[in-house]
């Protein structure tokens, strides 16, 4: 579940909840870990991660554009477990030293990708999280989701050799979100839907849509590398 101030086109979504409270209820609903969005883009700040970080044992990933090594450090020294990377996004040539960089500091890299192109450049896919971003970020995700798109790169993700793959972004229909844990994602990052209906009643309407009480948030990944453990 995640921290997000507003949406890429300004809709608020934190609203005037204390984001210490929304991560403690996200916990209550079953939450094993949360993204927190600093990026500017979405309303978030360094002060939310430090502030979110001081209130939950939640493992924290840093939702950002992450494009130098000294960005690894702020992000471990405000508190992040994971680090959000995203090869889309970064000049050419980096992405192997930010994915080293992380796991050299116990970060864990969690490497958004949207084409199979990408799944296939990541480095050290057995050490990193890698995730399927249903929107496009190149426009501050203001487009449709398309869900299809995790359905078509699973089979990447997984001989790729990732322990924990994950479908990100758009996940606001909690059927449709049962559907991608029932096709074989060990996880899901779902931010504007827990945010509007509430973690409470979106993760009840999830195990609903499971059809067995419990095992809605259940995600089963591997060993991951790294302070971050989504399915503790
Ligand atoms: O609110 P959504 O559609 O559930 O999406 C969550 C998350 O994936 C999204 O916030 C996100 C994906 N990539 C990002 C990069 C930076 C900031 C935020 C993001």
């Amino acid at each position: 579940m995640e921290v997000k101030v507003r949406s890429g086109s300004g809709e608020p979504l934190l609203g005037d909840r204390d984001p210490v409270g929304f991560a403690a209820e996200c916990e209550r609903a079953g939450a094993p870990c949360l993204s927190v969005v600093t990026g500017r883009w979405f309303g978030g700040t360094p002060a939310l991660l430090r502030e979110v970080s001081r209130g939950t044992a939640l493992p924290l990933l840093r939702k950002d554009f992450i494009v130098r090594e000294s960005d690894l450090d702020d992000s471990a020294a405000w508190g992040a477990d994971a680090v959000l990377i995203t090869p889309g996004v970064l000049p050419s040539g980096v992405l192997g030293g930010l994915v080293e960089g992380a796991l050299r500091r116990g970060l864990t890299p969690f490497v958004e990708v949207t084409s199979a192109a990408q799944v296939d450049a990541v480095p050290h896919a057995g050490e990193c999280v890698l995730a399927v971003n249903n929107k496009d970020i190149g426009d501050r995700e203001r487009g449709p989701a398309d869900l299809d798109r995790s359905r078509r790169l699973l089979a990447a993700l997984r001989s790729a050799g990732t322990p924990c793959p994950v479908s990100a972004s758009g996940l606001d229909d909690p059927a449709a979100a049962a559907a991608l844990l029932a096709a074989g994602y060990a996880a899901l990052l779902v931010g504007s839907g827990v945010l509007r209906a509430g973690a409470r009643r979106w993760a009840a309407d999830l195990r609903a849509a499971r059809g067995s009480a419990g095992a809605a948030l259940e995600a089963k990944p591997g060993r991951i590398p790294g302070g971050f453990e989504p399915g503790r």
